[in-house]
């Protein structure tokens, strides 16, 4: 890896980018927030009646079907870790070039890496954004510094397994699954979890830059918790649209094996991240997955025969993680690879 785009942002007072960020064009409409993504209501779905849940996961559905994204709010995990999180990433990228030299250029199975833009090995463009990267689960793993990263981020990684696990649960219900479904077919009691750290500072001119391309996320769902800088876009019905997220809420969209799960019913959905020239954005998300051994297929009760085939082949989620990762970030080009 060269220099950050942070190095860069700090060296010298930027007024232009360097031709190697310059992307195509991106200035395609977008609907500011004309539309609100779908609010889930995780207090009501864990702990209110029967009905209060069975309205929630009526509201999950209807959010999984039409939009393949949506806000959990009153999820329980507090703000003060949320916050303590996000301020243990910011200060990783505070660290020397050499106390992050471990980590950087490692391969995309490695525990620990940190780098820029998304794949530089075979990018001929760069994104303008920052990363930390960290295999959280079934194995924790964290870096020495900052103080605090490992017990603040071992804390944080549980608390959102738990919203994932009861998210599943209901997103299993909402297909007319059994609630425990997903949990057993796809063993995600050791479901790999990737912690991930964002930073897209200001750019001098952020109508030439992109921050992450579109692309879909591998794994069953993404959350996702932001600084007050917005500039994450989701497409829905055709249009871009800037989500921007309620304050202390996660922002969850669903994966690449979510999709094949449901065989096509909930899809995993576009999204792409748009830089300013203000302020840095910083975001903290978990990407959860299934066990890197299990090869998820369609589930069996949600294929027919004539009428209803399955979709996708089945793939092991190890081999999926390797062939995203190692290369360029190309909308949904991987899943597409898998399809029937
Ligand atoms: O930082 C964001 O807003 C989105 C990040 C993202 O899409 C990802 O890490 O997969
Ligand atoms: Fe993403």
């Amino acid at each position: 890896m060269g220099r950050t785009v942070k190095d860069l942002t700090e060296s010298s007072d930027l007024k232009s980018i360097p031709s190697e960020y310059i992307v195509p064009s991106h200035a395609d409409e977008v609907e500011e927030a004309q539309q609100q993504v779908p609010i889930i209501d995780y207090n009501l779905l864990t702990l209110g009646s029967p009905e209060q849940r069975s309205k929630i996961i009526d509201n999950l559905r209807s959010a999984c079907l039409d939009w393949g994204f949506f806000m959990v709010i009153n999820h329980g995990v507090p703000e003060s870790l949320i916050n303590e999180m996000m301020n243990l990433c910011l200060n990783f990228f505070d660290l020397s070039p050499e106390e992050k030299s471990d980590y950087v250029g490692k391969h995309v199975l490695n525990p620990i890496r940190c780098g820029t833009s998304f794949n530089t090995s075979v990018e001929n463009s760069y994104f303008w954004r920052d990363y930390l990267k960290i295999l959280v689960h079934p194995d924790f793993h964290a870096p020495l510094k900052p103080d605090g990263f490992r017990e603040t981020s071992n804390e944080y990684c549980k608390r959102t397994r738990e919203v994932v696990k009861e998210l599943l649960k209901a997103i299993s219900e909402s297909l007319g699954l059994e609630e425990d479904y997903i949990e057993k077919a796809l063993e995600t009691k050791s479901g790999q979890q990737i912690l991930v750290a964002n930073l897209y500072p200001p750019c001098p001119q952020p109508e030439l830059a992109m921050g992450m391309p579109p692309h879909s996320d591998h794994g069953l769902l993404t959350l996702l918790a932001q600084n007050e800088i917005g500039g994450l876009q989701i497409k829905h019905k055709g249009k871009w649209i800037a989500a921007n997220a309620l304050p202390n809420s996660f922002m969850v969209n669903i994966g690449d094996h979510m999709e094949i799960l449901s065989n096509g019913k909930y899809k995993s959905i576009l999204h792409r991240v748009v830089v300013n020239n203000k302020a840095t954005r910083v975001t903290v998300v978990t990407a959860n997955g299934p066990s890197l051994d299990a090869v998820v297929t369609p589930a069996s009760n949600l294929v027919g025969f004539e009428n209803n085939p399955p979709l996708y082949q089945g793939m092991k989620y190890k081999e999926y993680v390797e062939l995203q990762e190692s290369n360029q970030l190309d909308g949904k080009s991987c899943l597409d690879r898998l399809r029937i």
